[in-house]
């Protein structure tokens, strides 16, 4: 189990991370998402012990690990966790298995021991058949899956992740989103992940934090997050499309009669629909793109600076340009007040 209560860092008068409080159980697998900047590293970072916050308690099981208010915390040796960043660190002048075996050497464990844990991490994460070579005559996605190995090695009761994909190409990171996965539930450990990619979060969480200003907007499993955000920023974050926000002032009257004059107005794209002429309760757009998605259109409007996406069964042919009209259903699936908060 992994409890944060009021946890805040500040760096000067700069608060990084700000009373966030959440608890995740033995075996979650927690994602930190949101955008850049946002204090997802920093939080990281005081669960792995690098940085100590200056408010509220970090609690792993039962033991307290971190105290802002005392401003004392548990190197990082000795809190039982493991740590993979985004470069993947090997040492150079060691092999496979070697890069592997280091920690457990370190830790003190008898030699039938280490090579038992080396051969069984390396078969986990099926680089077994490349024990023997130097970091620089595999490939990155081999690379970062002998950082995964070497973290795994000692069993630490909890994983962390810091954005452990980005360097690799699209294909390889839907393939180790899934093998990442497959580890997490193998170690049996608490895991928490970084990434800015809502995709990512939204596949592979039981619980996701999205993160805005150093602050937790909202803390739930991914399927809550669509169906019901707390937030604005929380609504037009998730989702594959993310819903549309449309302020109350742009809406036509017909739809904005009876909501506030400063809210906004959450459509999800699949309860759109487009058409070539306009109606009583459609918004006019520039046609963007149309893109395929399982079987659907996902069609895209500009204007100004706003974007609608509507996800359709099918719809007229469109070049780009053109004035798509898309028209929105009777009612909103939520309503947010100007400052974000939700009101309905
Ligand atoms: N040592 C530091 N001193 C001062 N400010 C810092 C320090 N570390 C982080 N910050 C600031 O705290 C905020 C949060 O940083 P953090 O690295 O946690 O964000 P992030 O969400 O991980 O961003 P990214 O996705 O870009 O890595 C940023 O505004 C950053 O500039």
């Amino acid at each position: 189990m992994i409890r944060l209560e009021n946890l805040g860092k500040s760096f000067g008068k700069f608060d990084a991370v700000r009373e966030v409080s959440l608890e995740v159980p033995k075996g979650a697998f927690l994602v930190l998402v949101g955008p850049s900047g946002c204090g997802k590293s920093t939080m990281l970072r005081m669960l792995a012990g690098l940085e100590t916050p200056t408010s509220g308690r970090i609690v792993f099981g039962k033991d307290t690990v971190s105290d802002g208010e005392k401003g004392w915390t548990i190197d990082p040796a000795r809190r039982n966790v493991g740590l993979v960043f985004q470069s993947y660190a090997l040492w150079p002048h060691m092999t496979v298995a070697g890069n592997v075996d280091w920690p457990l050497k370190v830790a003190g464990l008898g030699k039938p021991e280490r090579r038992q844990r080396t051969d069984e991490v390396l078969r986990l994460l099926a680089i077994d058949g490349l024990a023997g070579r130097y970091p620089n005559e595999i490939s990155g996605g081999q690379q970062q899956r002998v950082a995964i190995a070497r973290m795994i090695a000692p069993r630490p009761g909890i994983l962390l992740f810091d954005e452990p994909l980005s360097n690799l190409d699209a294909k390889l990171r839907v393939e180790m989103r899934t093998e990442l996965l497959r580890v997490h539930r193998a170690t049996g450990a608490t895991s928490v992940y970084v990434t800015h990619d809502q995709v990512e979060a939204m596949t592979m969480a039981s619980h996701v934090a999205v993160l805005n200003g150093g602050r937790v907007e909202q803390f739930d499993p991914p399927a809550g997050l669509v169906a019901d955000p707390h937030t604005a920023f929380v609504a037009t974050f998730v989702g594959t499309p993310p819903a549309n926000l449309v302020p109350v002032s742009a809406l036509p009257p017909m739809l904005a009669q009876d909501l506030p004059a400063d809210a906004s107005a959450m459509y999800r794209p699949e309860d759109l629909s487009v058409s070539t002429g306009a109606g009583a309760t459609s918004l006019a757009f520039d046609f963007a793109e149309a893109s395929p998605v399982a079987g659907r259109v996902m069609i895209t409007g500009t204007r100004e600076d706003r974007r609608l996406t509507a996800v359709v069964d099918g719809a007229p042919a469109f070049a780009v340009g053109d004035t798509a009209h898309f028209v929105l259903p009777p009612k909103p699936a939520a309503i947010f007040a100007a400052n974000g908060e939700r009101l309905s």
